[in-house]
């Protein structure tokens, strides 16, 4: 059945006939491809083309695939029990193996997604600060909870609408965004709000706005910030966390926050979320505190399973190969005339601008040639995520033979873009 068929079908069951926007391919234009199998750093569509994956279902594929042992470590916890709605040895599992990599998480909480996560995490900052008030950085995307839709990344800058509607005044009104790789504007918000705030999160390494690369002094100085005025500093690593190093960017940076949040990877490509961080803050969360969360298939065993099969081969070598894999991957994308690839280690963002800090620097003509080499990529089996905004994720599965076909795919649609012009 075609591509077209079946999303002609999806639209008439869901919203843009997608189950989450970006995929809808609304910015790069064309029909989404529904998926049938995938394999390492490959997957094929329902008319039998097959890509090599540059999106690698937005992170949690470090690994690659249907990686068999992670296949067989959740088939065995399945053929146990799919959920149990109580705690289980696999929980313990994989919370020692995170504990191991994280070392500054003292008590930690599963949930089953980065949004859920990023959500606690916001609550028990500001059950424990017994604050209201929340930092934001424009162009950072946290996930869908109401607080956090505004001025965000991802799927909302693609559309070209930063701050969702529907979100209660209310809720934006308690959230203050401003710039990132602005040292000015942070020095003045916490002269002004440092008492009212609850929190202040970041992703340490923005990569839902494109890939903005911040210098550590103003992550220092957000760190010695959030200290002098007792707000918790939050860093959501749900794509950055378990990629970029074992303890995420928390340890590439070396700056340690006050509670983390993480996703993805800890999933294996399962439903996992995670927070947690200082056992003090943690200490509010219920049943210890007042502050409830809580969550049917929290420490799902099969979730817990397919986890700990993905962080249990994460070994110094693996992270060795995946920077080797970045630096190579993004000279061959930079051999596209005019195309910049910033990256952080197997995190590539490919777009027609040197590499920006802020949000609101991003070119929206960098953009539109994105658009246009995405479509012309895909026609040479190359799939990267359907928006320039979105960065590219590489996996211990993307091998020479790939990195060949790419290259290739390169050329011919180097050349094309050059005829267009
Ligand atoms: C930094 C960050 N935080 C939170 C989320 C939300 O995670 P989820 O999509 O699992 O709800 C994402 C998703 O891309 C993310 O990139
Ligand atoms: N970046 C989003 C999730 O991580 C995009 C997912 C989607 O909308 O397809």
């Amino acid at each position: 059945m075609s591509n077209d068929t079946l999303f002609q079908e999806a639209l008439t069951h869901f919203p843009g006939g997608v189950s989450s926007p970006v995929r809808a391919f609304r910015a790069v234009g064309g029909t989404p491809k529904f998926f049938r199998k995938a394999w390492g750093s490959r997957f094929e569509d329902e008319e039998g083309r097959r890509y090599v994956d540059l999106c690698m279902s937005w992170g949690p594929l470090i690994l690659g695939h249907a990686v068999p042992e992670i296949i067989s470590a959740a088939v065995e916890a399945m053929q146990e029990g799919l959920t149990f709605g109580a705690p289980s040895r696999r929980e313990l599992a994989l919370a020692r193996r995170i504990k191991s990599m994280v070392p500054f998480l003292d008590k930690m909480r599963f949930v089953s997604s980065g949004t859920e996560a990023v959500m606690s995490a916001l609550r028990a900052a500001r059950g424990y600060t017994k604050r209201e008030r929340i930092l934001k950085f424009d162009g950072c995307y946290h996930g869908h909870s109401d607080a956090m839709l505004v001025k965000a990344g991802s799927g909302l800058v693609t559309f070209g609408e930063p701050s969702s509607a529907g979100v209660p005044r209310g809720f934006a009104d308690l959230t203050t965004v401003i710039s990132l790789d602005d040292l000015e504007a942070l020095e003045a918000t916490f002269d002004k709000l440092g008492h009212e705030l609850a929190a202040a999160i970041i992703e340490p390494i923005p990569a839902n706005n494109g890939l903005l690369v911040q210098d550590t002094t103003f992550l220092r100085r957000l760190r010695e910030l959030c200290n002098a005025y007792g707000v918790v500093l939050i860093f959501d690593e749900v794509i950055s966390g378990f990629r970029v190093a074992p303890g995420g960017a928390a340890e590439l940076l070396g700056i340690t926050p006050d509670l983390v949040t993480y996703g993805k990877i800890i999933g294996g490509g399962m439903p996992v979320g995670l927070y947690g961080g200082r056992k003090d803050i943690m200490a509010v969360i219920s049943p210890d505190g007042p502050v409830y969360q809580a969550g049917t298939l929290s420490g799902n065993p099969v979730a817990m399973a397919a986890g700990l099969a993905t962080l249990e081969r994460l070994t110094p070598n693996v992270y060795r190969s995946l920077d080797q894999k970045g630096a190579q991957w993004a000279a061959a994308f930079e051999k596209m005339p005019g195309l910049h690839v910033p990256r952080v280690g197997s995190l590539l963002w490919p777009l027609f601008q040197p590499g920006v800090k802020r949000a609101d620097r991003v070119e929206s003509g960098a953009i539109a040639r994105f658009n246009k080499m995405h479509g012309l990529l895909l026609k040479e089996g190359v799939y990267l995520p359907p928006s320039g905004y979105e960065v590219a994720f590489l996996s211990a599965a993307h091998g020479d033979e790939e990195l060949a076909h790419v290259e290739r795919a390169i050329g011919v649609v180097a050349a094309a873009l050059k005829n267009e012009d």
